[in-house]
């Protein structure tokens, strides 16, 4: 039965809509919005039916906050207030219908109806873009995504590169929305993270008795995707002995599971995804190069956040957006917390950012999240930046050799007084692993 939920805090309006649709409908109702919207995301809710004036939040954010957390179900407002604005504002917002009081038993079915069933006509249509839950403001994301697009309709294989935290299994998945598979599963397995032996087994899968431990056969990931889409996140750390068997499947399609003799055959397409410099490793001969030219049929490169500066204040907007939830008071970053997001260098990327958006929400316990409430790491790297930038000026005068000595002189210098003499903090700061952080700053700081 389609699950509907209403919202409102007059517990007489939601007895009486409930009494109208409950024949119909399985019908549950919340009188707080906030709580409202969680139910609607974890419950599996189809229909969201919001009333517009309450006292919590009212029912344009209710929209707004369903929409922006990726809720995919109907939304219909209620109102007896309503006007030809509020009714454009909720469409806008991503209602599916809005209706005036007073209600009517059928024509209040007969419209729910049609919402879900409009809903469900769209989530089937071609959609008309992927950057949907893909956040981005700067032209060569924009561009990146409308590449995307193309090549998930085209169905080709994909190589998403990127550094650790950009968004690769994000588009990864963005891309199978937006494919002719998306009926069928989206798989993910991430290469670095299971052990070399294993790896084969959890690929292909494997026959009773393959291996000790192997008490009954399993399928693997090919045979869980179907015809569906295989996400092979690390691609550049599966080991070489794999290699060949991987480029097996890749041509012919044939694959046996390990200990197996029956010959299978995979329908899925193939999204990989790397943050290691794929053509260095071909050169070195850790990654074969036929296997590489097999996945890198399209390339899509994204960027590090450092590198998409007008993304930074819209992500971390929007992530104050998802997580506001769980404290329900209002936040939200000052300029000067903006700026200092700004100039930081975010070596984990997004992922670095959501989470630091996360933590804010939790310990700071005022309305605005000022530039002093930010981590000591993220301001101290940040006016280093901006501090090192006007202390260092470019001498061309100088061959390059003695330009770049004394750039790593005064770089090392100043990023050990900016860390309070912490190695270990001025290497974080840095982005470079500790021990090659002392080696160099030994090195650099040694010769002044
Ligand atoms: N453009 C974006 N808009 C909104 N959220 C994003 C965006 N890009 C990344 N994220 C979020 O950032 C986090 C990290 O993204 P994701 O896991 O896709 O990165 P990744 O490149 O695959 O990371 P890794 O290399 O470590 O596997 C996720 O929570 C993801 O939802």
């Amino acid at each position: 039965m389609t699950k509907v939920l209403i919202i409102d805090d007059i517990p007489s309006f939601l007895h009486e809509v409930r009494g109208l649709l409950r024949n119909e409908f399985s019908v549950t109702i919340c009188q707080s919005p906030i709580r409202g919207i969680r139910r609607a995301l974890d419950d599996g809710v189809d229909l969201v039916v919001t009333t517009l004036v309450m006292r919590e939040i009212n029912g344009l954010e209710v929209i707004q906050r369903l929409r922006s957390r990726g809720f995919q179900g109907a939304i219909v407002m209620v109102t007896g207030f309503g006007d030809a604005s509020t009714a454009q504002e909720a469409t806008r917002l991503g209602a599916t219908d809005y209706i005036t009081r007073p209600l009517v038993a059928k024509e209040l079915s007969s419209r729910l109806r049609r919402a879900i069933e409009k809903t469900e006509a769209d989530a089937h249509s071609p959609l008309e873009t992927i950057q949907e839950g893909i956040r981005t403001c700067e032209p060569k994301m924009v561009a990146l995504l409308e590449l995307a697009h193309i090549a998930a309709d085209a169905d080709s294989r994909i190589l998403i590169l990127g550094e650790t935290g950009t968004g690769k299994e994000l588009l990864a998945h963005a891309i199978h929305r937006y494919s002719r598979r998306s009926r069928e599963p989206f798989v993910v397995i991430n290469c670095a993270a299971i052990q070399e032996n294993l790896l084969e087994s959890e690929l292909f899968g494997h026959e009773q008795g393959a291996f000790t431990g192997a008490i009954q056969s399993r399928i693997g990931r090919f045979e869980q995707a179907g015809s569906g889409t295989l996400f092979l996140d690390e691609i550049g750390e599966i080991p070489l002995s794999l290699q060949a068997k991987l480029l097996r499947v890749l041509q012919s399609g044939e694959f046996y599971r390990v200990g197996g003799n029956r010959k299978l055959h995979s329908q899925a397409r193939i999204v990989a995804a790397t943050n290691q410099d794929l053509n260095k490793r071909v050169d070195e001969g850790e990654f074969r190069a036929d296997l590489f030219y097999s996945l890198n049929v399209v390339n899509l490169n994204l960027p590090p956040l450092r590198e998409r500066p007008s993304d930074i204040p819209l992500l971390a907007n929007f992530f104050l957006e998802r997580f506001r939830d769980k404290t329900d008071k209002p936040k939200k970053f000052s300029s000067d917390a903006i700026s200092v997001l700004k100039r930081y260098n975010w070596p984990g990327n997004i992922r670095e950012l959501e989470h630091l958006v996360e933590r804010s929400i939790i310990l700071v316990q005022k309305p605005i999240i000022e530039a002093a409430d930010l981590p000591s790491q993220v301001r101290a790297a940040a006016d280093l930046k901006s501090d090192f930038n006007s202390e260092f000026e470019v001498d061309t005068g100088l061959p390059f050799h003695i330009a770049k000595d004394r750039f790593e002189q005064a770089y090392f210098r100043s990023i050990v007084e900016r860390a309070g003499g912490n190695y270990s903090l001025a290497a974080r700061m840095a982005g470079i692993e500790r021990t090659a952080f002392f080696r160099k700053a030994k090195k650099v700081l040694s010769t002044t």
